[in-house]
């Protein structure tokens, strides 16, 4: 790197390598020949999109038609949290991109925002627990994400306090050379005052922090340096301290240089130098005592207790979303929620509430019923989107993803159409609307059309198929790829006994496990509900019942799919039995 530096810096060559002397203006001549125009002619082509990020999943919209009740409930319900009381529990439903979470998040923020600007200490922690799926996971997240907070919080009050320390030791300073060099003066000064010394002695110390401030709780957001809970009056300051070593502010606050400056410790808690030094200690004595949670390894109940102490370190309201609440259930269990939604009765100083979303309307049958009632204490519907509010949805993102006249005006109606018959789901909508963008963007032409929009449909269908497909288990996987294999040699009507003969053999092939003929009947069901087959049951008058199997999916791409699985791509060698079995 320096190498290449010194060379293209080298004005008089010396030492450089020929190559490196070429001059800027032969340089981009050197450049332009060397290119070969992949992305110019991509380029010059009218960008369709004016801003595409606005469509993505990632992007929280800041309106959200359509969602004005739900997100005035969940406001209605979690404003208690400004007014420092707990929120009941929420429990968000709704069938995928209905718009829960991005709801919900809105909420969120404005309750973030609105509880910065009255300086109500309420916070809002998001879980994704798709991601974070167990009860160990969830804890700590939460833990470390306090412990974190926490720490900020100590450490802009030890700027605050250092600051404040330096600040009374420097006037302190200053006050001891003016002893050294005016001694009398003094002396004079404290016979001038014996009124303001009775004075003082009849006023109490400091209520609320005792004589050195370290109850100072660092539980409210105005509790600061700067704007103290208790404030002191000067001469309160000057009685409680007469004491000449201990750096208080005694004689600095006398009053009697009315010239003198306000003491850094007047309107402040402390009452001392020393107050002010305990206090430092004491958070940093705090700061260590948060040890981070490892992701793994220690035992659960640690992980709790650690989060639990975090939380309550300091007085807030907290509300926890767990986003796809139901795979949190069903990996562990109802033990994480069971244990935050008892931990109010606990929490000294904080409280603690949940917002539960999910899209499986079911999964409360699953849990402890004390559980299940404090968790469902509110409940919001998300009921799926219709067409005209797809539309709606459609186009206020839209006015700022395009172009002035990308879109030709059949083009919304038709995403907002598709996607209602994908159970109203808006993710789907914005999805296509982005994809046929992208499909006109590559074709370069400046408008979209409807037939980008058909497009699009279909490349999705086949992205969520491959992707289906891509994550089956092993021996789902060997069962499609027998229903394939007959589908190639031209068997129609296919039923589940054609199909177990051939995954036996594969199997045998493959060297893995065989599975029971009703189980292999079953996965065929799974295969039949993910859209992957359509499995038909027909009667055969006094042959009694059977399936019929056929494929819903392109048999070629999804063959390509399957055969991406390292275990299946050799499966080429069963070919020729499957043909001696169809001679049968
Ligand atoms: N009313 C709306 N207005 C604008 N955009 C919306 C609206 N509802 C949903 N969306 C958008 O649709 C997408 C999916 O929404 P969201 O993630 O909130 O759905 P969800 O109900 O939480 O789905 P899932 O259960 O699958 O997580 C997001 O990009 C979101 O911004």
């Amino acid at each position: 790197m320096a190498d290449d530096n010194s060379h293209t810096n080298d004005t008089d060559g010396i030492g450089s390598t020929p190559g490196f002397r070429t001059a800027p203006e032969e340089r981009s001549l050197t450049d332009d020949e060397s290119s070969q125009g992949l992305f110019d002619d991509l380029l010059s082509g009218e960008p369709i999109f004016e801003n595409k990020e606005v469509l993505r999943p990632s992007y929280t919209p800041h309106e959200l038609p359509h969602r004005s009740d739900q997100i005035n409930k969940m406001a209605t319900i979690l404003v208690s949290a400004l007014r420092g009381e707990t929120p009941s529990n929420i429990l968000i439903y709704g069938k995928t991109g209905t718009g829960k979470t991005a709801s919900a998040k809105f909420v969120s923020q404005e309750l973030e925002q609105t509880s910065s600007k009255y300086s109500v200490p309420c916070e809002v922690e998001y879980i994704n627990c798709e991601v974070t799926d167990t009860q160990y996971r969830v804890l700590a997240q939460l833990a470390n994400k306090f412990i974190e907070k926490n720490h900020e919080w100590i450490d802009d009050r030890l700027d605050e306090l250092t600051d404040l320390h330096d600040r009374v030791e420097s006037i302190d300073d200053d006050r001891r050379e003016m002893d050294a060099t005016k001694p009398s003066t003094t002396e004079a000064d404290e016979h001038q005052s014996p009124q303001s010394a009775d004075e003082t002695d009849d006023l109490d110390p400091p209520e609320t922090n005792g004589d050195d401030g370290t109850d100072e709780a660092p539980s409210t957001a105005t509790d600061s340096v700067s704007e103290p809970t208790v404030q002191f009056q000067e001469e309160s300051v000057v009685s409680s301290d007469g004491d000449d070593d201990d750096g208080g502010v005694a004689d600095e606050a006398s009053g009697v240089d009315e010239s003198t400056p306000t003491h850094p410790l007047a309107d402040t808690p402390f009452d001392s130098i020393d107050a002010v030094t305990e206090r430092i200690e004491e958070l940093e004595d705090d700061r260590d005592s948060f040890e981070e949670v490892p992701m793994t390894g220690w035992p659960t109940d640690r992980v709790y207790s650690v989060f639990f102490d975090a939380v309550d370190y300091s007085e807030r309201v907290v509300v926890i979303m767990l986003d796809e609440i139901d795979k949190l259930v069903e990996k562990s269990g109802d033990d994480t929620l069971y244990n935050l939604s008892r931990m109010n009765s606990e929490l000294e100083n904080s409280r603690v509430s949940i917002m539960g979303i999910s899209n499986d309307l079911k999964f409360t049958d699953f849990l402890d019923p004390r559980v299940k009632s404090s968790l469902g204490e509110e409940e919001i519907v998300f009921p799926p989107y219709d067409a005209n509010q797809l539309r709606d949805i459609l186009q206020h993102r839209s006015d700022v993803a395009f172009k002035g006249d990308a879109l030709s005006p059949d083009v919304i109606p038709l995403c907002a159409a598709f996607a209602a018959q994908e159970h109203g789901d808006a993710r789907r909508a914005l999805d296509l609307l982005r994809t046929a963008g992208e499909l006109a963007e590559r074709s370069q032409t400046d408008t979209i059309v409807e037939d980008h929009v058909r497009q699009a449909q279909d490349k999705i269908e086949l992205d969520r198929v491959v992707e289906v497909v891509r994550t089956l288990p092993t021996q789902s996987k060997l069962v499609l790829f027998s229903i394939i294999m007959l589908e190639q040699n031209g068997v129609h009507s296919i039923n589940t006994g054609e199909v177990y003969n051939i995954y036996k053999r594969l199997c045998q092939e493959l060297d893995t496990d065989v599975l029971t003929q009703r189980r292999v009947t079953d996965l065929i069901s799974e295969l039949d509900m993910l859209g992957i087959v359509n499995a038909v049951v027909v009667s055969k008058g006094r042959y009694g019942r059977t399936k019929e199997i056929s494929l819903s999916v392109p048999l070629e791409e999804t063959e390509v799919v399957l055969r991406s699985d390292s275990r299946l791509s050799d499966i080429d060698d069963v070919q020729p039995f499957v043909q001696a079995r169809f001679d049968n």
